[in-house]
């Protein structure tokens, strides 16, 4: 369904050193680099997937979505989308895709939510009777009703982002590329942002990509991550083979009684000592942890205990230092 093949995009940025007598000088010998943001990226996505797009700020989320949403065009590569060439054929191309981009919004301010949208039903020229069925089906789905009348810039962020939803489907794509959807939300929101996901990619077969900073939108929704970093892709898997990579340590948490000194176990690292707090890492491929615990025992008085797996978020920064991004 979407297939890229080694796409390469630069951006040239005007240098400029700090102070009036620099702006000034920039005026007449203008200096630039090159900001490479894509690099030989290449990858394909089958219909019915959702694919977690992450990586650090600046690593070139946001220009791979603007070139598979043919916003930009690449300097080198191809991108195929259901058959389109995205930047040539954009016309006929953004019918079959939607697009969120967290940080901005597609809807008018001043006006009441439903005006944007019968706005964006000409723009798309969308069909009276498959724009009342998005609609409705929407306006159920993400609790619209009583937002519809009121103006976008009166709206909450979780409202908002409702919104901006609603506004990406009305038109029925099979693709939606979704740019940082849960920024800034609280967890109620967030929650309910990534249920309607999931049902619109179970019970409609819609294909998402997702880009995030949260991983715990990664962990609830995508099957597969692709991570770029400095413009390069460094991980093609799924969660359960980061998990598997990493998945063999555990977190030990283990409150007790106040100690005077860290205790020194054999076959684990400590993370942490507060005096009465003690915080190890194990790796359970080499060291059980019954052995572990016991050796605890055996230093300190426990209170209680918590083990925990390593979360996806570590795995990740894991991920990022491995390939020094
Ligand atoms: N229009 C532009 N002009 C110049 N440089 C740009 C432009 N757009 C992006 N860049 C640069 O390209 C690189 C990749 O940017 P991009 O926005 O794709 O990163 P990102 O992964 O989406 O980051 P973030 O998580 O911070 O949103 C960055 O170094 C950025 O400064």
């Amino acid at each position: 369904m979407i297939e890229l093949q080694g796409i390469s995009k630069s951006f040239k940025v005007a240098k400029r050193s700090p102070g009036i007598g620099q702006a000034f000088k920039a005026l007449f010998a203008r200096e630039h680099t090159i900001v490479h943001a894509l690099r030989d990226v290449s990858f394909s996505i089958g219909e019915g997937e959702i694919v977690g797009y992450i990586g650090p700020n600046g690593a070139g989320k946001s220009t791979s979505i603007k070139v598979m949403s043919g916003i930009l065009v690449p300097d080198e590569g191809s991108c195929r989308i259901m058959g389109h060439t995205p930047w040539r054929d954009r016309t006929e191309y953004v019918r079959s895709i939607g697009v969120v981009f967290g940080q901005r919004s597609q809807l008018w301010w001043d006006v009441p939510v439903l005006d944007s949208f019968e706005l964006l039903k000409d723009i798309y020229r969308i069909r009276e009777a498959d724009y009342r069925s998005n609609l409705a089906m929407l306006t159920e789905t993400l609790d619209l009703e009583p937002i519809l009348q009121v103006p976008v810039r009166q709206l909450s962020l979780g409202q908002r982002m409702r919104c901006e939803i609603a506004a990406s489907l009305l038109h029925g794509p099979r693709i939606l590329f979704l740019d940082e959807p849960t920024i800034g939300l609280d967890a109620v929101s967030k929650l309910a942002v990534r249920k309607f996901i999931r049902t619109l990619n179970e019970e409609k077969g819609v294909t998402v990509i997702l880009t995030t900073h949260d991983m715990s939108d990664i962990e609830a929704l995508a099957g597969r991550i692709l991570m770029i970093g400095k413009g390069t892709l460094l991980y093609d898997g799924t969660i359960e083979k980061l998990r598997s990579r990493f998945g063999t340590e555990r977190k030990i948490t283990v409150d007790h009684e106040p100690s005077e000194k860290a205790p020194e176990v054999p076959g684990a690292t400590l993370l942490s000592w507060t005096g009465e707090r003690t915080v190890l890492s194990v790796d359970t491929e080499r060291n059980r942890m019954a052995d572990v615990l016991s050796r605890l025992t055996g230093q300190i008085e426990l209170i209680d205990v918590s083990v925990e797996a390593k979360p996806v978020d570590e795995m990740i920064v894991e991920l990022y230092r491995e390939h020094r991004i």
